[in-house]
């Protein structure tokens, strides 16, 4: 499953049309009968009275056949249509016309007061207004009718895209349907994953139109992989039966300083929950007597420190030969000398893998022109904060072109980039993207990206490509917070709980 932008779902379905051979018109009577397939499936249907709500494109002739082929199957289905009968074109008014000689009645949308009656008569809404063609602020009719929509608190599906939802950009201009689900057609959208884009789509369904996935390598187009559970079941790093520490490898957290205690324990703590052989843990020596005791499956090491922050001589002290992976910065805090860590770091023998998180990426961000010559696997893991940083830009900036941003620090520096987020993007030196399309607000606190750290170097000890790491440590997050949340509230999980239940959702994969 891929996240597609407007021009490449297009070419999709241009491909289908011209050279496949199957005409728009068919292309649009098995898209409204998909439709209405899963929704039923998905039991979003009521035996009350159903709205389908349309507008003058190809998305409001969808409407016209999923409208068709539910009062062929009983329900009691109103069609409302946004626009003059005359505004209809091609393949949507070839589809109204059927309607209109099947004695079918369309109701026009165009006077507020009847139309609020109308839609209030209904339990569900499905919005047909507009889909993939939508551009600009909002126009006629649909200015006050999507609104309308919003403030009767129906149940909402939303057809391909909710309706004043940019599908390349995820904005909404003025207003846009706040959906409950949102069935889209063929492949997700790629706005579907961009700004706010999730409070208006609710939950995401995708339906098959017979437009085939395998068009995305035909075309050879470039665009984002959503993460699915079976890539990241197919992810996990094998565990042999008689495997031992020293077969699940032995990774090390360098972080801490004198304000940042807790940090680097978090990371270390994840590692260990993640099938990691062996974890070292290099603090500044000012650190050790609070962290003792605390995590006894930790091979707690001591660094000789100024000022309360680690020095390069105190952490190359200690031998780093069979560590297979390092994670440089959770709770490092921000000193000069700890850049000179940073650059001893990318030159060590040893460790093959560097995953640069928190104060790791400011101390790193003036060596990143020389991580290629170095041959290792280096591996970024900013919040867009810390990406703007990177990138000399703005937070708005990076959140506006998340994909272009971590696509080309990627391929700039030659490294892996974690861009984290609600729908957290991992870009890599080649320029493939994985998209991890679930996320938790339960997240959205101190501690769990030191957790997430931890997963990631957890996965790259066990050897796991680094790209598929970063997407599965970031999938099992998330989908650990949300199972969490839905028990103890998005308000209550911490990253202690999230690091104590990966197991559960670890051990449904391997089942
Ligand atoms: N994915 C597929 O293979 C298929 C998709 N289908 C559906 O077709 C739409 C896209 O259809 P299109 O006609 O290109 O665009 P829309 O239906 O979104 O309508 C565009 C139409 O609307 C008017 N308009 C544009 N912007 C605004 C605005 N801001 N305010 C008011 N009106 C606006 C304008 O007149 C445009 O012409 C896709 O989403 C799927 O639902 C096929 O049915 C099957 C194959
Ligand atoms: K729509």
């Amino acid at each position: 499953m891929y996240a597609l932008t407007t021009a490449q779902m297009q070419a999709l379905e241009r491909y289908t049309i011209e050279t496949i051979g199957i005409d728009g018109g068919t292309l649009m009577e098995i898209a409204g009968n998909a439709v209405v397939m899963a929704l039923r499936e998905h039991e979003l249907l009521t035996h009350e009275r159903i709205a389908i709500v349309c507008g003058t494109g190809n998305n409001g002739g969808d409407g016209f056949v999923i409208a068709r082929r539910l009062i062929d199957l009983g329900y009691d289905v109103r069609i409302g249509l946004a626009v003059e009968e005359q505004q209809l074109r091609g393949d949507a008014k070839t589809q109204y016309h059927i309607l209109k000689r099947r004695g079918i009645p369309v109701t026009l949308l165009i006077e507020e007061v009847q139309t609020t009656a109308w839609l209030a008569s209904c339990a569900v809404l499905i919005d047909c207004l507009l889909g993939t063609g939508a551009s600009g602020a909002l126009r006629g009719h649909m200015t006050w009718l999507i609104p309308l929509i919003n403030a009767l608190e129906k149940m909402v599906v939303a057809i391909d895209l909710p309706s004043g939802l940019h599908a390349n950009s995820g904005e909404v201009v003025d207003a846009a349907i706040e959906a409950d689900y949102t069935l889209t057609l063929a492949q997700p959208k790629i706005g579907c994953y961009l700004q706010q884009a999730s409070h208006y789509i609710g939950e995401l369904i995708v339906v098959d139109i017979s437009v085939p996935e395998t068009l995305v390598d035909t075309l050879h187009m470039t665009a984002p992989t959503i993460v699915t559970p079976a890539l990241v079941k197919a992810a996990l790093p094998a565990r042999p039966l008689d495997g031992h520490k020293g077969t699940f490898g032995h990774g090390a957290v360098i972080g801490g300083s004198q304000h940042y205690v807790g940090a680097p324990l978090y990371s270390a703590k994840a590692v260990f929950h993640s099938g990691i052989g062996l974890i070292s843990l290099i603090v500044p020596e000012g650190l050790m007597p609070s962290m003792m005791l605390q995590a006894p499956e930790v091979l707690l090491k001591s660094a000789a420190s100024e000022d309360g922050y680690m020095t390069k001589e105190g952490v190359a002290l200690h031998d780093f030969t069979k560590i297979r992976a390092v994670a440089f910065g959770p709770g490092l805090g921000r000193a000069a000398q700890l850049q000179e860590v940073a650059a001893w770091l990318l030159a060590l023998e040893g460790p093959e893998t560097i995953i640069v998180d928190a104060d790791g990426l400011y101390m790193m961000k003036p060596l990143l022109q020389h991580v290629r010559a170095t041959g290792k696997c280096v591996i970024l893991t900013p919040h867009p904060g810390e990406m703007a940083m990177l990138c000399d830009t703005t937070i708005a900036e990076i959140e506006q072109h998340r994909f272009s941003y971590a696509r080309d620090l990627a391929q700039k520096f030659g490294v892996y980039v974690l861009l984290k987020g609600h729908r957290s993007i991992v870009a890599t030196p080649d320029g493939a993207q994985w998209l991890i399309p679930i996320g938790s607000s339960a997240l959205g606190k101190g501690g769990s990206g030191d957790v997430l750290t931890g997963l990631i170097l957890s996965f790259v000890t066990q050897r796991v490509p680094a790209e598929q790491a970063l997407y599965t440590a970031a999938y099992l997050q998330a989908e650990t917070a949300e199972k969490l949340a839905a028990q103890h509230s998005h308000y209550s999980v911490t990253p202690e709980m999230v690091v104590t239940h990966l197991g559960q959702l670890i051990a449904c994969f391997v089942k």
